[in-house]
């Protein structure tokens, strides 16, 4: 059974803690919304459940190779072309056809044009589509939706609804309305606080004790 599980996490940025005890489920054919104020800790939360930084405390677990992650970096290289592009991470995660991904992103115009040579919004849609051709069932997205216009957000959400109908999962940092039937997890509540002492010395403590 698919499931992502957390179990109070606390996560931190530069030593510092920004959100802690945080627990939360995600299974299989689910949708999660990451809702916070600007520098709530949603980045740090989803760079850590990638696998990217070490949790401060707490747990995480989830199946192994689950997790595709889609940053605020598009990570594209730049001299391919969008085709290119996508076959390179189709040979990295295994056998997924490139086709359906072009497809679904209204990609297949631009399939020869070097990464270099898109716009914003058309970089950002390769970007999106590399999540199709990793195979990969958890989908962790910070805000996926930057430099979209309307059309290509109804192309994502559309994306989203066929993976979750699939059986995968996906947690979407995002302060827009994608209109998914999703769960809503404000990470407010979990806000650390920055004058409690601290649960393990730092070696800045241990420096000056
Ligand atoms: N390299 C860093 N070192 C120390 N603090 C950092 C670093 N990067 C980010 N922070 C701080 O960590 C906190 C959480 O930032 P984070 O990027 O996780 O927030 P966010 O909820 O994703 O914000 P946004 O909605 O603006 O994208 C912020 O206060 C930010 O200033």
């Amino acid at each position: 059974m698919l499931e992502l599980a957390v179990d109070d996490l606390t996560v931190s940025r530069g030593g510092v803690p920004v959100l802690e005890r945080l627990s939360f489920r995600l299974g299989g054919g689910e949708v999660l919304v990451l809702r916070g104020p600007n520098g709530s800790g949603k980045t740090t939360l989803l760079r850590t459940l990638a696998g990217l930084q070490p949790p401060m405390a707490g747990r995480i677990s989830l199946p192994p190779e689950a997790i595709a992650y889609g940053a605020h970096a598009d990570g594209l290289k730049a001299t391919l072309t969008v085709a290119e592009n996508l076959a390179f991470w189709a040979r990295i995660h295994g056998t997924r056809e490139i086709e359906p991904a072009l497809d679904d992103f209204n990609l297949q115009s631009l399939r020869n044009r070097a990464a270099q040579n898109l716009s914003a919004g058309q970089k950002r849609r390769l970007g999106l589509a590399r999540l199709l051709v990793t195979g990969r069932p958890i989908w962790l997205l910070d805000e996926p939706t930057v430099s979209l216009d309307q059309a290509s957000v109804t192309l994502f959400a559309d994306a989203v609804r066929a993976h979750v109908a699939a059986g995968g999962a996906a947690l979407i940092a995002t302060h827009i309305d994608l209109r998914l039937e999703a769960g809503i997890f404000d990470v407010g509540p979990f806000k650390a606080d920055p004058d409690a002492p601290a649960r393990t010395p730092s070696p800045f403590d241990e420096a000056f004790a």
